[in-house]
């Protein structure tokens, strides 16, 4: 998946140090929003050099086969994991392409841990990967590659802030 011309890309002194939360999206995200009614709400630490780290408690309404996670819930934590990271590179993004391996099923009630990395660039788009286990890092239950584009905020969101919906303490992203 990864193109013959990618390049490695650097940090930017700027972005959140390692162990911190990567903070810069909105309260009403699905994946990380803290006043979103319904979501994941996961946090995003950074790590060292370009990777980022979270957790992901599996609950009941996550459900997907009996006892198990939803796939598309999972696929939304990665996104949401991967997603963040080139704030690393204080860069914006949107996802362009995401794939998912599963390798185990993920009953509820379990922590999902995710690792992810920056792997390098190629003008606007930033190529990721991130894995998934229960605990322990030897036997992981997923993995997951995605690109994701950089994008003008402004531009990018220009013709749907109408449609935004805010939580009682903001005005929106
Ligand atoms: C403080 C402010 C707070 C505001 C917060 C709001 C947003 C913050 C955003 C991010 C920051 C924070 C955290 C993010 C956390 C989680 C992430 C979740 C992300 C999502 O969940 S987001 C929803 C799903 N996502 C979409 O809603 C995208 C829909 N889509 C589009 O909006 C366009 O499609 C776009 C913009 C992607 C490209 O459009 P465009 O016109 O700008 O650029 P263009 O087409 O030229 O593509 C440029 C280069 O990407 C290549 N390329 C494009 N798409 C590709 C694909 N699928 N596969 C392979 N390559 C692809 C081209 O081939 C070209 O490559 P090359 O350079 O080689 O020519």
């Amino acid at each position: 998946m990864l193109p013959a011309d990618i390049e490695p890309v650097i940090r930017d002194p700027k972005a959140t140090p390692p162990g911190h939360r990567i903070d810069l999206h909105h309260s009403m995200c699905f994946g990380c929003g803290s006043e979103a009614p319904v979501g994941l709400r996961i946090e995003v630490i950074a790590g060292e050099g370009l990777t980022v780290t979270a957790a992901m408690k599996v609950e009941d309404w996550m459900q997907g086969g009996p006892g198990v996670i939803h796939g598309g819930v999972l696929s939304a934590a990665f996104d949401e994991v991967m997603g963040t990271s080139p704030l690393l590179l204080r860069k914006p993004v949107v996802t362009g392409h995401l794939e998912i391996d599963y390798a185990k099923p993920i009953p509820l009630g379990s922590t999902v841990h995710f690792t992810g990395e920056i792997l390098g660039g190629v003008r606007r788009k930033v190529y990721t990967r991130c894995v998934a286990h229960l605990g322990d890092p030897a036997n992981p239950v997923a993995a997951a590659h995605a690109l994701f584009i950089a994008i003008d905020l402004e531009k990018h969101f220009s013709g749907y802030r109408e449609r935004a919906v805010h939580s009682q303490h903001q005005n929106g992203a």
